[in-house]
C-alpha cells in the first residue's frame, strides 16, 4: 500500500524559518499526523487543513516541538469540533504525556477531565511489533536513542519506510534496516553542524555507503540550511509543505 507524506514542518526545536517537523503520513484513506509540536496548530492553518480532517495523531516523544500543539488540538476537539481524534500512543509515554507536558492545561476537575482519554480516544501502542492502524497501514515503534531516561521512538511505517523522528546517529540500526529489512526509504533528522549529542548530524549521516544515503531524505534541520544545500552526498533535503509518494 503506498504512502504519502507532507511535512507540515521541517525545522529543528529552535528554527524561526521552519515549522515543527511534524508529518501528516496517509495511507489508503487514512492521515494520520506523526508528532502535534507547538508550531502544528499554525503550519495546518497555512495549508488549509482542518483539525478535524486527520484521522489520528502519533506521538514520538514529550518534546515541545512533538508535543507542544496538543493542549490546542485537545480543546479545539472537544469544544469546537466536539470530535475524540484516534490518539497512537507508545505506552511507555503515556504517564509523562498527560502528567508532564499536558496535565498543567487541560484538567478540570470542575468537568471531570482528568486524562488523555477525555480529549482523546486514546490508543496504547507497543513496542516493536508492527500494529494495523488502518487496513493496508501498519506502524512499528523502534525504540530510539535521543535523551537517556526519557522514552522516545522512531517508526517503521508499513515495514520499508522509516521515520526516525529525534535519534542519535545509528550506523548500525540504518545498515540493518536497509540490507536485512529491506527498508525502501529513510526519513532521518539532521542537525547541519557537529556534534549531533541528541540528533544525527550531517557529518555522521555522509559516511553511510552511497546505496543508503540515496534512500535518505532530511528532516528537522536548522535555519542555516542554504549553506548545506548540495553537501548532503546522495541524500536529499525535504522541502517543507511538498507532498511525497513512497509507492
Ligand atoms: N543535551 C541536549 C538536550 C537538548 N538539546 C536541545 O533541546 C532540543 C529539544 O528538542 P529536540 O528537537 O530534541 O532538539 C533538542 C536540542 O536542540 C540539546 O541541544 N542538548
Ligand atoms: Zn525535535
Ligand atoms: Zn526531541
Amino acid at each position: 500500500m503506498s504512502l504519502q507524506i507532507q511535512m507540515i514542518g521541517t525545522g529543528s526545536a529552535f528554527s524561526k524559518k521552519f515549522y515543527n517537523n511534524n508529518a501528516l503520513v496517509t495511507c489508503n484513506g487514512f492521515t494520520l499526523l506523526v508528532d502535534c509540536g507547538y508550531t502544528a496548530p499554525r503550519a495546518l492553518h497555512e495549508l488549509g487543513i482542518e483539525i478535524n480532517s486527520i484521522d489520528g495523531l502519533f506521538i514520538t516523544h514529550v518534546h515541545a516541538d512533538h508535543v507542544g500543539g496538543m493542549e490546542e488540538f485537545a480543546f479545539r476537539l472537544k469544544y469546537t469540533y466536539k470530535h475524540k481524534m484516534k490518539l497512537f500512543v507508545p505506552s511507555k509515554l503515556v504517564d509523562s504525556l498527560w502528567n508532564q507536558s499536558l496535565r498543567g492545561g487541560l484538567e478540570n476537575k470542575t468537568e471531570g477531565f482528568m486524562g488523555l482519554g477525555d480529549y482523546f480516544d486514546l490508543i496504547l501502542v507497543e513496542e516493536t511489533v508492527p500494529t494495523e492502524i488502518h487496513p493496508g497501514f501498519t506502524l512499528e515503534l523502534i525504540p530510539s536513542e535521543h535523551i537517556p531516561d526519557k522514552p522516545s521512538y522512531s517508526i517503521m511505517f508499513n515495514e520499508r519506510l522509516f521515520y526516525s523522528s529525534d535519534t542519535k546517529f545509528n550506523y548500525t540500526l540504518l545498515s540493518e534496516l536497509s540490507e536485512q529489512r529491506k527498508c525502501q526509504y529513510i526519513l532521518h533528522d539532521c542537525q547541519l553542524s557537529s556534534p549531533g549529542i541528541v540528533h544525527a548530524c550531517l557529518d555522521e549521516l555522509l559516511t553511510l555507503p552511497d546505496k543508503i544515503q540515496s534512500k535518505v531524505l532530511l528532516m528537522h534541520y536548522d535555519d542555516l540550511i542554504d549553506a548545506f544545500i548540495g553537501k548532503s552526498g546522495k541524500m536529499t533535503f525535504m522541502e517543507q509543505h511538498k507532498t511525497y509518494s513512497f509507492p
